[in-house]
Formats: C-alpha cells, sequence, structure tokens
C-alpha cells in the first residue's frame, strides 16, 4: 500500500492535475494506494505523523506537492528507519527535484517510485535556535540560513507576486524579484561562525550565511554549485563585506553559479556549524520562515532519508 500525501494547492493549482494524472495510472494499474489532502498550512506535518504509524515495518509514503509541503511532511515524520519516501514535485521552486534530478514527467517520477527496488539514503540537516526561552529545531532538506535569502523567503510565503507568478507559471521568477528589492534595504550583521569545532571566526557585515544540503535554493539560485546530498556535509555558503552597489552588479554572478571565485563569497564543507549574530537576522528553513534570531545551530544529519529514486 502506498500512502501519499498531496498538497493540491502547489505550484497555484498545478498539483491538482498532476495529481489527477496520478490517480489514472494508479487505478490503471491497480495500484493500491491512500491518498491524503491537505487542507490547510501545517496539516501535511500531522498527516505524516499519522501515516508513520500506520505500519509496524516499512511504510511507503509519497509527497505530492512543493518544498514547503515536502519540509512539513519530513517535520512530522517521527521514524525515519521505516518510511521508504517518494517525491514528486508539483510546486514552483521544486529546488529538491532539481538537486536529486527528479526531472521526468510526473508519471514517470510515479513509475520510477513504483519500480525502484532499493532506497538511497541521503542526508537532512537540523536547525535549532531559542525562541522565548524555549529551544526550537527544524528539519530542512534544501538548505537553511540566515540574512537576505532568509529574509527573501520570508517575503515570498505571503507574496501577492507569488501568487500572480504561479498562475503565468514564472513562480521561481518570485525569488530573483524580491532579491533585487531587498538589496536596496539589504541589512548586514557582525558575526561569529564555527565551522564543525575548529576555531570561531569572525566575519564583518555578513550579508546571508546559507547551510546547503541541495546545490541551490530560491527557485534554481545554486548557491553552493558542488553541493550532494549524499556526502555526510553541508556546502555552507556565506557572503559579506560588500558595498550595496556591488552586490547589483553580483547577483547575476550568483544567480549563475559562477560567484564562488569572488572574494565576498565563501564556500566551507562542514558536519555541522553554529552562528552568532550581533544583531538579529530573519532564519529559514526550507524557505519556510523560523524566526529573527541571534543564534542558531546547524547539523547534517547524515543518511536520514531513505528515498526511493
Ligand atoms: N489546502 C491548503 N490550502 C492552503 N495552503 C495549503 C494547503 N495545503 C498546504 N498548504 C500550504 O501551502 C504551502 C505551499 O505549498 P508548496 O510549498 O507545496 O507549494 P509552492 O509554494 O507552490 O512550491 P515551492 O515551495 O516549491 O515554491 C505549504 O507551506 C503549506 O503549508
Amino acid at each position: 500500500m502506498y500512502h501519499f500525501i498531496v498538497n493540491n494547492t502547489s505550484g497555484g493549482g498545478r498539483s491538482k492535475r498532476v495529481w489527477e494524472e496520478l490517480q489514472n495510472y494508479l487505478l490503471e494499474h491497480e495500484i493500491r494506494y491512500k491518498a491524503h489532502f491537505t487542507e490547510y498550512e501545517g496539516h501535511a506535518k500531522k498527516l505524516a505523523d499519522r501515516v508513520c504509524d500506520i505500519d509496524r515495518e516499512k511504510v511507503y509514503l509519497i509527497v505530492v506537492g512543493g518544498d514547503g509541503t515536502l519540509n512539513e511532511v519530513l517535520n512530522g515524520m517521527h521514524d525515519f528507519e521505516k518510511i521508504r519516501f517518494g517525491y514528486i514535485p508539483t510546486g514552483s521552486g521544486n529546488d529538491f527535484a532539481r538537486g536529486m534530478k527528479i526531472n521526468g514527467t510526473p508519471t514517470e517520477n510515479l513509475e520510477r517510485i513504483l519500480q525502484a527496488e532499493e532506497t538511497t539514503p541521503i542526508d537532512l540537516g537540523c536547525v535549532s535556535w531559542v525562541e522565548e526561552g524555549q529551544k526550537e529545531q527544524k528539519i530542512f532538506a534544501i538548505s537553511s540560513g540566515l540574512g537576505l535569502d532568509a529574509d527573501v523567503c520570508k517575503q515570498a510565503l505571503h507574496s501577492g507576486l507569488k501568487k500572480a507568478l504561479n498562475r503565468l507559471g514564472l513562480g521561481s521568477l518570485t525569488y530573483v524579484c524580491l532579491t533585487i528589492k531587498s538589496l536596496f534595504t539589504m541589512p548586514t550583521a557582525e558575526a561569529k561562525i564555527v565551522f564543525d569545532d575548529e576555531v570561531e571566526e569572525p566575519i564583518s557585515r555578513m550579508i546571508f550565511i546559507a547551510g546547503m544540503n541541495q546545490y541551490c535554493e530560491g527557485g534554481g539560485v545554486p548557491m553552493a554549485p558542488e553541493a550532494v546530498a549524499t556526502d555526510g556535509e553541508f556546502s555552507v555558503c556565506c557572503g559579506y563585506g560588500v558595498a550595496r552597489w556591488r552586490t547589483f552588479f553580483l547577483l547575476p554572478f550568483l544567480v549563475k553559479g559562477k560567484h564562488t571565485g569572488f572574494k565576498c563569497f565563501d564556500i566551507h564543507n562542514c558536519r555541522k556549524f553554529s552562528v552568532d549574530l550581533e544583531k538579529p537576522m530573519v532564519l529559514h528553513a526550507d524557505g519556510e520562515y523560523c524566526g529573527d534570531v541571534t543564534h542558531a545551530e546547524f547539523r547534517c544529519l547524515s543518511g536520514k532519508l531513505n528515498i526511493l529514486l
């Protein structure tokens, strides 16, 4: 039995059409399945929690949705060992799918999942921070970080622009437009970063830091072109110490993944890292807003998710 968690609102409604296509395939091929539809924000997390308890040994769980739905599901899963995980992208950003090379048609993606004989263990990340005296944490599949890119994600969540561009099938343009807008107001902060258990690195005028599990975020921006989700490490990209006018010149290089040669971008591979800031910055995990924080810790969970590819 295959369990599907479906967000019919992903990709500006594209998901609904995709699900109809998948459902026809499942019925035609007499494949036993149960569909669980998300009804509101946060519902996918609850559904995933319940699906995890359905069977004692193995549970086949397939997500049909965008990166936001995927993130909710991962945060609802309480038993990763027994889950055989599949993913069919229908969102606007689809950074996880890009990184995992899930690039067929929905039916091709489904067939591949159904035919996979073995799972591939891939890394996830976990970010933790303190909010009102309480320790909070979140799992992520793509990236988590602080600063400009997180601020853009926060704006995108409530952006009329995203909805409008989604309707035109241009949803991933949202992030580029919002990044350009954010560059005008871009706050920076003095930061101290510790990679693994090495010595603390002071960073002056940090613009953003992104712990990348997949190579791109924000709808295809290759922040860490070498990042792969099977090496047990993050590829951390940090931008800092650059005048505002220069960021406009650098943006096209970042979008093309050609930024790594510039002095104001650092890429560092590590299993964990922590960031301390002199003033709060926005924190995100997979594009979902976590809070405005001065301290965050990031851990790579090596081989945590068993995915059918
Ligand atoms: N029935 C629903 N109505 C409204 N919102 C929903 C519903 N079900 C899920 N959601 C919310 O929709 C949000 C966006 O979904 P998702 O990320 O899958 O699509 P997307 O934004 O189009 O894609 P991407 O994240 O790849 O850009 C999720 O964070 C989820 O909380």
